[in-house]
């Protein structure tokens, strides 16, 4: 499997670079975007996986976040795969909205047509994208993952299914409950089929009610947030955590919204507890 350059850039003494490849998981091309801090040069780093929300593309985080300064110092890579298939061919909404097909892959395997010829962005995150990036970058096999809305959904249910595969996870304002928010319910019904029952498996509320193995989250949500009450649903995660005594911190930010303005303001809160659950293994 090739990987293609498509750009480069130095940033804080580490390299932030770009590539397109094949993939065989969602049957098109994809790209992904990868910062390699100065570690890298010397010895293998651990991986942060970040997952965006609907819209996004591997750009937003790595030109909003201001993560890379952070990165640099703990000896973190970040990896920033698409938000969706993409390409001729693939399905998008026939209404041209943005919470469906293109940059709305909600991170789940599709079952129903026409959606499942591209769209397994659960498979793609888990294990395509990692193979590649432990085979072609100098990095360790220590995972942690996070996320933004969508992203942040992604990143709590990938988390809560594979735990044996990530040291910590968090997320800026998830999308907690899918199947009790309109986001979820779209999605979820055009990917997944009508069965409510198979929507559970992509949820993390109702993930965490049975989860086996639990591991640190951290979760920071704005409250001046738009979508909080209708799309993210927060509370309900909070709930079930306190109800399971799961290991979770959230965090409701005053004042906060739903953009990468608020990302901004914490990450470096999410990257210093990713390094050291990375550190403890
Ligand atoms: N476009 C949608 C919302 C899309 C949106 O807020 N996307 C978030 C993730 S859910 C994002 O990260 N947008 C891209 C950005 O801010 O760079 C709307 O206007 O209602």
């Amino acid at each position: 499997m090739s990987l293609f350059l498509v750009s480069a850039n130095k940033s804080f003494d580490g390299w932030h670079k770009q590539y397109t490849h094949e993939s065989k998981v969602l049957n098109c091309s994809m790209r992904f975007a990868i910062y390699l801090p100065p570690q890298a040069a010397s010895h293998k780093v651990p991986v942060l996986y970040w997952l965006s929300g609907l819209t996004c593309t591997d750009e937003n985080f790595m030109q909003k976040a201001g993560a890379q300064r952070l990165a640099a110092k703990l000896g973190i890579a970040i990896v920033a795969p698409d938000t969706s298939p993409r390409g001729e061919g693939v399905a998008d909404d026939p209404n041209g909205e943005y919470d469906l097909g293109l940059g709305a892959g909600f991170y789940v395997n599709a079952t129903q047509a026409p959606w499942n010829r591209h769209y397994r962005m659960y498979d793609y995150v888990v294990n395509e994208l990692p193979a590649i990036v432990e085979t072609h970058f100098p990095v360790s096999d220590l995972r942690s993952i996070a996320g933004h809305s969508m992203g942040g959904h992604g990143a709590l249910t990938i988390a809560l299914r594979e735990p044996e595969r990530y040291c910590s996870a968090s997320a800026f304002s998830p999308i907690c409950n899918p199947v009790n928010a309109p986001w979820g319910q779209k999605a979820f019904s055009h990917y997944l089929g009508e069965d409510r029952g198979l929507w559970r498996q992509y949820d993390a509320v109702e993930l965490m009610k049975e989860s086996r193995l639990p591991m640190p989250v951290l979760v920071d949500q704005g409250l001046e947030d738009n979508f909080l009450s209708e799309q993210l649903k927060t509370e309900n995660l909070a709930k079930v955590a306190a109800d399971t005594k799961y290991p979770v911190t959230i965090r409701m930010q005053p004042g906060y919204d739903h953009s990468y303005y608020f990302i901004a303001s914490f990450i470096e809160d999410h990257l210093r507890f990713h390094a050291r659950h990375l550190s403890e293994q």
